[in-house]
Formats: structure tokens, C-alpha cells, sequence
């Protein structure tokens, strides 16, 4: 391995540590920040990520709150769970967890959601904000990738950016943080109808693979010294494999574990769009 590690568990910890002080600050003005989650259906993932979000939010001081849904429910019992929370005082903002179970359409839940509320930054109003350069929440895996390259002082400004994958979490948003002023990349993004993806990776400075296909980035196609984020989630006897092959990382000059990586950055980032959203509300 020659790769540096793109540390996102250590990372992660010390934010969740700089947020736990911002959390008590505000606590002695008053405020307790709420986190809201909506699980609908029994899929484990989605159960164990919901999971870890009130696990977070209970190490730095966050208040939680938790709805559940039966996989049977209909459109209008989910509208109903996001009316609830949009307008419960306790909750500074919520998510809702993806994908909702087949049957039950995402859009409309997430259009029906306060945008002041979104902690996900996936509400077309927090996407539209950040087109247009509008303070706002943003999405938290784009915004945890740029966190973890800056804080392990990998080159944004100027950098060829290969995403793969267009999912609304991740590849669809990635490109709108990375082209703003401040991170000013370029970006390419690759999906299941580009021709040559290869062709693509190999002037990549940066890959952001999130197309959940097995070790699909391999180590003839990454630039060597490039920095590699796997992003991907597919199963195998249990065990995560990841859209990056291994072999990457006798290439690549940083490379993120998966697990170990995205992941906690992804709920670091969420914790992050509360105690934002509380602050702005509390006038700090
Ligand atoms: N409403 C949302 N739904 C989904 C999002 C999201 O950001 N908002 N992203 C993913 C799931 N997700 C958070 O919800 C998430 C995925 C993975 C991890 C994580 O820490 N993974 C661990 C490995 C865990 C394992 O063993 O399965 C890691 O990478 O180390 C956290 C959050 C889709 N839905």
C-alpha cells in the first residue's frame, strides 16, 4: 500500500468533538438542538443508519427524535410523520431516510419538508440555494468528501474531479460544492451511459466513486497519485466491497476506507447542518 489514508472514523471524531462544544455553547443560551429522523420499512441498512444518527446526536449533546413507519404505510402517513415534524418546535431539522420502501414516492415527501428544516440539504429549495450560491444546508456525503480532503490538505482548487454515479445523495450534488468559488474544481460526472469511463478517470486528479458496482474503479485507470473516495455500498457474505478495487491503492496517493471513510463523514456532516441550523436560529 502506498496510498495515505483518508482517515474519515478519526476525522469525523474530531468534529463531532468541535461540535459538542458549539452544542453546550448553545445550551447555555438555551437552545437544545433537535435532530428528527423518519425510518419507514424494516430495511436493516436504513434501520442501522438511523441508528448511528441518534447515536451521534446523543455523544454531542443533540436531542433526537424518532418516527417510525411500518413498510405498509401510504404516501399520505409518511406526509403526515413530515407535516408533524415541520411543525414540532423540539426538532431545529430532520431527514428522511432513503430509499423510502417501493410504492411511496420520495419527491413529494421531500417537497413537502420546511426547507428550513432539511438537515439533509436534499430539499429542492436547499439544492436550488446552493446553484445559486445561497447560504443554506448542504447535502452530507458531498459535504463530508470536502471535508475530508481539506482536512487532510488534498488540493481542491484547480483539480480534475471524476464523479461516478448520479444518485441524489451524492453524485447529482457533488458537482455544484466542488465547482463554488471557494473549492473552484472541475468537475466531470460519469454514469451508466458514459462510453469510456476509463478515459475519464485517468486525468482525474480526484475520483468519487458512488455507483455501487463492485470494485469498479481499477488501478490501471487512476492517475497515479490522484486522491480515490469510495463511496460505494454493495454486500458480499456481509462484508462492504466497495466500488474501488484494492489494488488502488498501490496507485493512488490517498485513498478512503470503506468502511471507515465516507460513512462517518456522511453523519459527521449531518450533525453539522444541526448545530448550523440552530445557530443561525439563535443568532450566534
Ligand atoms: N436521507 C438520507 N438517506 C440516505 C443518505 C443520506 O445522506 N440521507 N445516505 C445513505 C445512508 N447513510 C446515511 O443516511 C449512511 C451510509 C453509510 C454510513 C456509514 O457510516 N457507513 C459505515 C459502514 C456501515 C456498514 O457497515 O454498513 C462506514 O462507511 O464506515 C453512514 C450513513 C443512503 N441514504
Amino acid at each position: 500500500m502506498t496510498a495515505q489514508i483518508l482517515d474519515g472514523k478519526a476525522t469525523a471524531a474530531a468534529i463531532k468533538s468541535e461540535l459538542a462544544a458549539r452544542v453546550a455553547a448553545l445550551k447555555a443560551r438555551g437552545v437544545t438542538p433537535g435532530l428528527g429522523t423518519v425510518l419507514v420499512g424494516d430495511d436493516p441498512g436504513s434501520r442501522w443508519y438511523v441508528n448511528g444518527k441518534h447515536k451521534d446526536c446523543a455523544e454531542v449533546g443533540i436531542a433526537s427524535i424518532q418516527r417510525e413507519l411500518p413498510a405498509t404505510a401510504s404516501q399520505e402517513d409518511v406526509e403526515n410523520v413530515v407535516r408533524e415534524l415541520n411543525a414540532d418546535p423540539a426538532c431545529t431539522g430532520y431527514i428522511v431516510q432513503l430509499p423510502l420502501p417501493k410504492g411511496l414516492d420520495q419527491n413529494p415527501v421531500l417537497e413537502l419538508m420546511d426547507p428550513d428544516k432539511d438537515a439533509d440539504g436534499l430539499h429542492p429549495t436547499s439544492l436550488g440555494r446552493l446553484a445559486l450560491g445561497i447560504e443554506g444546508p448542504l447535502p452530507c456525503t458531498p459535504l463530508g468528501i470536502v471535508e475530508l480532503l481539506r482536512r487532510h490538505d488534498v488540493e481542491i482548487d484547480g483539480a480534475e474531479v471524476v464523479v461516478i454515479g448520479r444518485g441524489i445523495t451524492v453524485g447529482r450534488s457533488i458537482g455544484l460544492l466542488l465547482t463554488r468559488r471557494s473549492e473552484n474544481a472541475t468537475v466531470t460526472l460519469c454514469h451508466t451511459g458514459t462510453r469510456d469511463l476509463a478515459y475519464h478517470l485517468r486525468k482525474a486528479d480526484i475520483v468519487v466513486a458512488a455507483a455501487g458496482v463492485p470494485h469498479l474503479v481499477k488501478p490501471e485507470d487512476v492517475k497515479p497519485g490522484a486522491a480515490v473516495l469510495d463511496v460505494g455500498v454493495s454486500r458480499s457474505e456481509g462484508k462492504i466491497v466497495g466500488d474501488v478495487h484494492p489494488g488502488v491503492a498501490e496507485v493512488a496517493g490517498w485513498i478512503s476506507p470503506n468502511p471507515g471513510g465516507v460513512g462517518p463523514m456522511t453523519r459527521a456532516m449531518l450533525l453539522n447542518n444541526i448545530v448550523e441550523a440552530a445557530e443561525r436560529r439563535a443568532g450566534v
